[in-house]
């Protein structure tokens, strides 16, 4: 089985992050860096940990006009990151252009595109958020219009919530990765996640990645958080 999970670096210093990713990178399949450690320690960061192997998922969600996304997501492909992400509701043309500099970029540099991840409804949102901010109060309608956006524009993921993979599975074609944050192991405490699934809800709905921050980074000994994380979900890909 490949190894599904990133962990979300959610630190607030270089060398916190940088101790959680010698210690869990022999177990997890890469690392989230995400808005509080990109402004605490920038694009080194970045470079360090892809210095030491691991892959690296930069979540900065970009959301702005199409010509500062694009020159965004190129400065990302030269940091030589997998997956990234921008917001869905920036619309048609900045996802296209998302899309267009990561391949354009990636060819003049001789790298492999990063994923450009579209996002689609964030996973600390209900029905009710999504009404306050004008938006249709339906999460899974909302998310479903924002994916196939995504689908029009040329993406090969998106990040959802675990609830609506199996829904987007129906819909989407298979080039169409899903990236689920609100991950929760059972028991554990869901903080600001409003749409969670277990880990092994999330893989058997059909999620491709599993972004998972917390439930790792805050247990008292995050490697073994991630073993037995991975335990459960090798467990249930034999049975
Ligand atoms: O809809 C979204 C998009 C991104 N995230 C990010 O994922 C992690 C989740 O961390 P936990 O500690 O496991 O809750 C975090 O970095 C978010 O910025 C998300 O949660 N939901």
């Amino acid at each position: 089985m490949r190894n599904p999970i990133y962990v979300a670096l959610d630190v607030p210093r270089a060398d916190q992050a940088l101790e959680l990713v010698r210690e869990l990178a022999p177990v997890v399949g890469g690392f989230k860096v995400g808005s509080e450690l990109f402004t605490a320690a920038g694009p080194d960061l970045v470079r360090a940990i892809r210095s030491m192997g691991a892959p690296v998922f930069l979540d900065l969600k970009f959301h702005d006009i199409p010509n500062t996304v694009s020159r965004a997501v190129a400065a990302a492909v030269h940091l030589d990151v997998q997956m990234l992400t921008v917001h869905t509701l920036g619309g048609l043309a900045m996802l296209q252009a998302a899309e267009q500099a990561a391949r354009q970029t990636a060819s003049e540099t001789g790298r492999t595109a990063p994923l450009v991840l579209g996002v689609t409804v964030l996973t600390s949102l209900d029905g009710a958020a999504l009404a306050e901010v004008g938006c249709d109060d339906h999460v899974g309608r909302q998310v479903e219009r924002l994916a196939m956006l995504a689908v029009r524009a040329g993406l090969r993921g998106l990040v959802c919530s675990p609830l609506e993979v199996a829904g987007l599975r129906q819909l989407l074609p298979p080039r169409m990765q899903l990236v689920t944050p609100g991950i929760r192991p059972e028991g554990s405490d869901p903080g600001d996640q409003k749409r969670t699934l277990t880990p092994q809800e999330a893989l058997e709905a059909g999620a491709d990645w599993l972004v998972i921050g917390r439930p790792i980074t805050g247990a008292p000994r995050p490697r073994e958080a991630a073993e037995r994380i991975l335990s459960g979900l090798r467990e249930t890909s034999r049975a």
